[in-house]
Formats: structure tokens, C-alpha cells, sequence
């Protein structure tokens, strides 16, 4: 399989006094498409915020393409970019949809507005929503919010392409949609895998079984700060697994404690 993209070696974190992630190890090759699964709480978010280098480790390494990483992703070390999609859309709702998508671009790139507009107008017929710059987030659906903050994570800077994303972080992109938005959501991240442009590796969390069977061709199930199963979408229906199992039949009998 050649170098992972990224590589978790024997990470730990902690919040306060409760370990989230226990010495994990992890790795995504370039082009997968892996799933993090496991039951609410059990560090999901977490290791997606460890990969995009939003926290720091408590102990173990991150590797991007072999090269240590030692600081956060803001101090520009990286040697290339994390797209990030976060749970229910996060776009500023006093900024227009161009002003989401373009957001760092306009901040922090000397490129001219009309370069910038035309970059944000790209991507947003990538993700379906051509001629909605000027519209503001409040005048679309859930589904629509959504698929901007997929043109915003794949926005590229032509000023900086060491910065642009070669791996995009989807936490839980289709929480709160209805099936067919779903549905939606679930191709377009299959189809912004493979581009014109070359293929992304992508990283999802996700709890909706139609999201992980769609989307994931490796699954990672997570569970008391451990990497409990790692196999191909197709073994979860005949993996013995007992987390595994009661996770997918939703039975509340089994190794997972039910919270409450
Ligand atoms: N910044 C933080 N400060 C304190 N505790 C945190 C912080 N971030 C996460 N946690 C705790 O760490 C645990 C794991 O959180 P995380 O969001 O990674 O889980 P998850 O598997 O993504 O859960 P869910 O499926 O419910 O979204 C939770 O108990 C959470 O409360």
C-alpha cells in the first residue's frame, strides 16, 4: 500500500481525568475512504481533530507522509492540506455563501477578489449549487448549508498549493438529514473523492448506517479508547466481533454499556 498519507502511532489523549484515546494506532493511505465508527463519546471527533492538527497529542506521534509532525496545523509545518467538513454546516450566518467559502482565502491570500470569486464559484458547481454566492446561509436547507461547507473545505489557494487539502475530515456530514438529503450528501463525497483534479483521501465519522455502508470502504471502530475492529465494509455483516455486532444490530446486550 505504499506510505500512509497519515499515521497515528501509539496516541493518547486525555480530557482531564477521563482517557479518550488510548495508545491508537492508525493509518490512511492515500485514496481510502475510511470510516471512524463507534458508540457517542468514544473519541471520533477527537482523533479527527488530532489528524487535522487542531490538538495536540498527549503522547505518541502523527506522521504526515513520513514526516513527524510537531506542532499544530497553525504554524504552517504541514506538507499539505486537511480539509475539514464539521458537523451541521458551521458557516457564518451574517457572511454570504461566496464569503463561507472563500472565507481564508479572502483573510489571509493576496490574491484579488475577482480570482477568489471565481475559485468559490468552481468549487460551489463541484458540490451542485452553481449561482448561490450571494445567497446567505439562512435561505438554504440543511442539505445545502452542508454542501457549502464542502465547497469551503475544498477550496484551493493557487497562492499556496502546499496548503491545498489532500485529505478531507467529514464529522458526522449527514447528522440531522433526511434520508434523501442523505442520500445526497453520501454521493457527492464519493463523487469529490475522484475529481478532475486527482483523487482525495477522506477520513469519515458517522453514526447513520447508510452513511458508513455508502461512503467507507475500510471501517475503524473505535470503542474505550481502542481500535476494537478494522476491516472492509463488506465484513461488517459477518464479523463476530461482539462490540462490532451490537453496535450494528443496536442492541442494548453486549460488551458496549448503554449510557444513562
Ligand atoms: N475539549 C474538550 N474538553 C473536555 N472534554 C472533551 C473535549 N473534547 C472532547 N471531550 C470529551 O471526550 C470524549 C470524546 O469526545 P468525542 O467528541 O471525540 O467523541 P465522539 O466519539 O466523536 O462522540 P459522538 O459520537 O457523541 O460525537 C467525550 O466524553 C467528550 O465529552
Amino acid at each position: 500500500m505504499g506510505e500512509p498519507l497519515i499515521e497515528l502511532r501509539g496516541v493518547s489523549k486525555a480530557f482531564g481525568d477521563r482517557i479518550v484515546l488510548d495508545e491508537v494506532d492508525l493509518a490512511i493511505y492515500p485514496n481510502e475512504a475510511v470510516g471512524i465508527i463507534g458508540p457517542s463519546g468514544t473519541g471520533k471527533s477527537t482523533i479527527l481533530r488530532l489528524i487535522a492538527g487542531l490538538i495536540a497529542p498527549d503522547a505518541g506521534e502523527i506522521y504526515l507522509k513520513g514526516q513527524r509532525r510537531t506542532g499544530l496545523v497553525d504554524e504552517g509545518k504541514d506538507p499539505f492540506g486537511v480539509g475539514m467538513v464539521f458537523q451541521r454546516a458551521a458557516l457564518f450566518d451574517s457572511l454570504t455563501v461566496d464569503e463561507n467559502v472563500g472565507f481564508l482565502l479572502y483573510q489571509h491570500s493576496r490574491l484579488p477578489r475577482h480570482q477568489i470569486r471565481q475559485q468559490v464559484e468552481r468549487v460551489l458547481e463541484m458540490v451542485g449549487l452553481p449561482g448561490t454566492g450571494d445567497r446567505y446561509p439562512s435561505e438554504l436547507s440543511g442539505g445545502m448549508r452542508q454542501r457549502v461547507s464542502f465547497a469551503r473545505a475544498i477550496l484551493k489557494n493557487p497562492d499556496n498549493p502546499a496548503d491545498n487539502p489532500e485529505l478531507l475530515l467529514y464529522d458526522e456530514p449527514t447528522a440531522g438529514l433526511d434520508p434523501i438529503a442523505s442520500t445526497v450528501i453520501e454521493d457527492l463525497i464519493r463523487k469529490l473523492q475522484c475529481t478532475e483534479d486527482g483523487c482525495t483521501t477522506y477520513a469519515i465519522v458517522t453514526h447513520q448506517h447508510s452513511t458508513i455502508r455508502r461512503t467507507a470502504d475500510r471501517i475503524v471502530f473505535l470503542h474505550e479508547g481502542k481500535v476494537q475492529w478494522e476491516g472492509r465494509v463488506e465484513e461488517i455483516d459477518t464479523t463476530d466481533n461482539p462490540a462490532m455486532r451490537q453496535f450494528f444490530t443496536g442492541s442494548v446486550d453486549g460488551p458496549i454499556r448503554v449510557a444513562g
